[in-house]
């Protein structure tokens, strides 16, 4: 068993919209094919990937580096040990290989990518879902049938007002969501709690509403925003400060009395542990938003889920940032509290499989191998540009 060959290319996912601290003008992600010589109905069996919003595509980390040591790795280091699949565990080590710790960069978003595009094919060599995989292999062997999701917008955007605002959100609602998030820390304080009213108003109750600062705050504006919203008992106030501030997150987590969440810039589990040490976050009411594509992949997410376990976290209290379909595999088959959900935003990425609806604040997940991609056409297409490319250059 042998990978055959690797594609990547960047793709826009560029928009006019902007939180507290980016907009999103030129926005792109990586997409990867790894087609392995394994066949399943007649063809390669091809796993696929990219990596989430907010970093930009790792093209020449992944040309230069990573793609080339993946393959130039032989059979035995990238197999598992009875031959009958890829181990995502022995690719992490390769790509790893000669990589000095610490530092992490951007470097957790190109084996992010990679990491996905594997488990993607490991799936559909056993010629199952990926979350029914993870559930046997490396869970209790259940999976959640259905999976908390939550709509992801709320945006600063040119000539959105507060009924522009609500109207977003009623679409949520409309879709089958029970709850919402929105940015906050983009204009004054006064405007956002405008804001928050506006879509308090439509969601009904604070404890459907998550707010985003992404980083904006110093420590003395965070509690300030805080004090100011803390009797709205909002569902959580997310990346409130620098996400490497571990002391803000310590000096908020005194003072503010609801639940906190953070955690999508963090990109190691070393970087994890220390949020786990000295951030003082709360075990029995915050929210962890780590999210794989991003920092090293899956393997790299199970030694995180392991370290929670070992200092009292529980794997119900991560819900991943990025709204991808891979987040919701770990989440029904290694039992998350849920994930993130962008129906409005970074399509074709955002969103899960055709035809299955959110009901209530939750959606189920589709019966097909992999991770799902198969499943929701326009992604599909889009990826399936990477192996048109392949075949062209096989006749070349
Ligand atoms: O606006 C972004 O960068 C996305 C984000 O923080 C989130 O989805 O939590
Ligand atoms: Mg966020």
């Amino acid at each position: 068993m042998k990978i055959v060959s690797i594609k990547e290319k960047a793709v826009p996912i560029s928009s006019n919209i902007s939180n507290a601290f980016i907009d999103f003008s030129k926005m792109n992600a990586s997409i990867v094919a790894v087609e392995t010589d394994v066949v399943r109905n007649g063809k390669h069996v091809v796993g696929y990937g990219f990596n989430s919003n907010g970093r930009y595509a790792p093209s020449g980390l992944l040309k230069e580096r990573f793609i080339p040591r993946l393959l130039e790795a032989s059979p035995e280091e990238i197999v598992n040990d009875t031959g009958t699949n890829l181990s995502p565990e022995k690719i992490h080590q390769v790509l790893m290989n000669n990589e000095k710790p610490g530092g992490h960069g951007e470097r957790t978003v190109a084996v992010g990518t990679l990491d996905m595009a594997v488990w993607d094919a490991v799936a559909k060599i056993e010629d199952v879902p990926l979350y029914k995989f993870l559930a046997d292999q490396y869970g209790d062997g259940t999976i959640d049938e259905k999976v908390f999701v939550y709509a992801a917008g709320g945006y600063y955007h040119p000539n959105k007002g507060l009924p522009e605002l609500q109207d977003e959100m009623k679409s949520y609602l409309d879709m089958g969501y029970s709850k919402v998030k929105m940015k906050v820390g983009g204009v004054p304080l006064e405007e956002d709690l405008k804001r928050i009213e506006a879509v308090i108003d439509v969601v009904g109750s604070g404890q459907n509403l998550m707010i985003d600062v992404n980083g904006r705050f110093n420590l003395e504006e965070a509690i300030h925003f805080g004090e100011a919203i803390k009797d709205y008992n909002l569902f959580w106030y997310e990346e409130v400060g620098d996400p490497l501030d571990y002391h803000l997150q310590a000096e908020l987590s005194k003072v503010y009395p609801n639940a906190i969440a953070t955690g999508e810039n963090l990109f190691s589990v070393q970087d994890a542990t220390n949020l786990i040490r000295y951030a003082g976050m709360n075990p029995k009411t915050d929210f962890l938003q780590f999210d794989c594509a991003l920092s090293y992949g899956l393997v790299e997410y199970m030694k995180i889920l392991k370290m929670l376990e070992e200092n009292g976290w529980s794997s119900r209290n991560c819900i991943p940032h990025g709204g991808h379909q891979m987040s919701l595999n770990i989440a029904a088959g290694l039992k998350l509290y849920g994930n993130e959900s962008y129906p409005g935003v970074f399509q074709p990425f955002g969103g899960f499989a055709d035809g299955y609806a959110i009901d209530n604040g939750y959606v189920g997940l589709p019966d097909v191998p992999g991770i799902g991609f198969e499943a929701k056409e326009d992604l599909y297409q889009l990826l399936k540009t990477l192996n048109l490319e392949q075949k062209k250059a096989y006749i070349n």
